[in-house]
């Protein structure tokens, strides 16, 4: 399949998911990411949820990450350019609804790209190797090309991984690992 059906396919079966099953599968998917051992690490990029497309919940993994004193940070992201800018997750930050649904900070703490050590990874669809689909404008392919070499990049997804290789090119950053409510797949750390 190309990207483009890729796309279709994963926003479709989305699409077809109850906010029950949503909220169900996002508890195990955290629950599932408490096996993996990031935890001692300290800078945490997490992304938040853009509930109009039916992503993730990503809110227990923030309680988890509070919890657990992480450093958290989140982005706003400039369509323009297809750049994210991060800043640090205080009590203080204030996040609005952007016109494409996204919760964003507007302003606080830049923190640069290198910093991260863990960043999860919004995704429509992955390969049993790791190689994800987004949704094409590259956001998340330019940030991880500014991560330090060693950052942990973790998918997290409804869905199982797609048996054939997903098409991608030299600027597709692969996945360490991809987390569903079933299991944790591995790619090669
Ligand atoms: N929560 C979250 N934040 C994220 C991402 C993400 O996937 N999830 N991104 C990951 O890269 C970047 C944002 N990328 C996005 C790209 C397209 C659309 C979107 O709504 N596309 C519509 C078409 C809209 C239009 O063209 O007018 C669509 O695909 O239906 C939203 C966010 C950065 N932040
Ligand atoms: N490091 C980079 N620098 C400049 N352009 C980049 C870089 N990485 C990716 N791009 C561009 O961004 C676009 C991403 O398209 P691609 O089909 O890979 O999206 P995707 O896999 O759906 O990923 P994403 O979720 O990041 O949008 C391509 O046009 C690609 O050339």
């Amino acid at each position: 399949m190309t990207k483009k059906e890729l796309r279709q396919k994963y926003k479709y079966l989305r699409q077809e998911l109850s906010i029950e099953e949503i909220e169900h599968m996002s508890l195990a998917i955290a629950n599932r990411l408490l096996t993996l051992d990031i935890w001692d690490n300290i800078y945490f990029h997490l992304f938040l949820t853009m509930e109009n497309q039916k992503e993730v919940h990503t809110d227990v993994i923030l309680s988890i990450l509070a919890g657990k004193d992480k450093e958290v940070i989140v982005s706003r992201s400039d369509f323009t350019s297809c750049m994210m800018v991060h800043y640090l997750l205080t009590d203080n930050t204030k996040l609005v609804l952007s016109e494409y649904g996204i919760p964003e900070p507007v302003e606080g703490i830049e923190v640069p790209s290198n910093k991260m050590d863990v960043v999860f990874v919004p995704l429509l669809g992955f390969d049993v190797q790791g190689h994800r689909v987004g949704y094409g404008k590259g956001f998340y392919d330019r940030f991880l090309a500014e991560c330090k070499p060693g950052v942990i990049k973790i998918g997290l997804s409804f869905f199982e991984a797609e048996p054939d290789t997903i098409p991608h090119n030299d600027t597709d950053v692969a996945l360490d690992y991809c987390v569903t409510p079933q299991r944790v797949y591995s790619f090669g750390v």
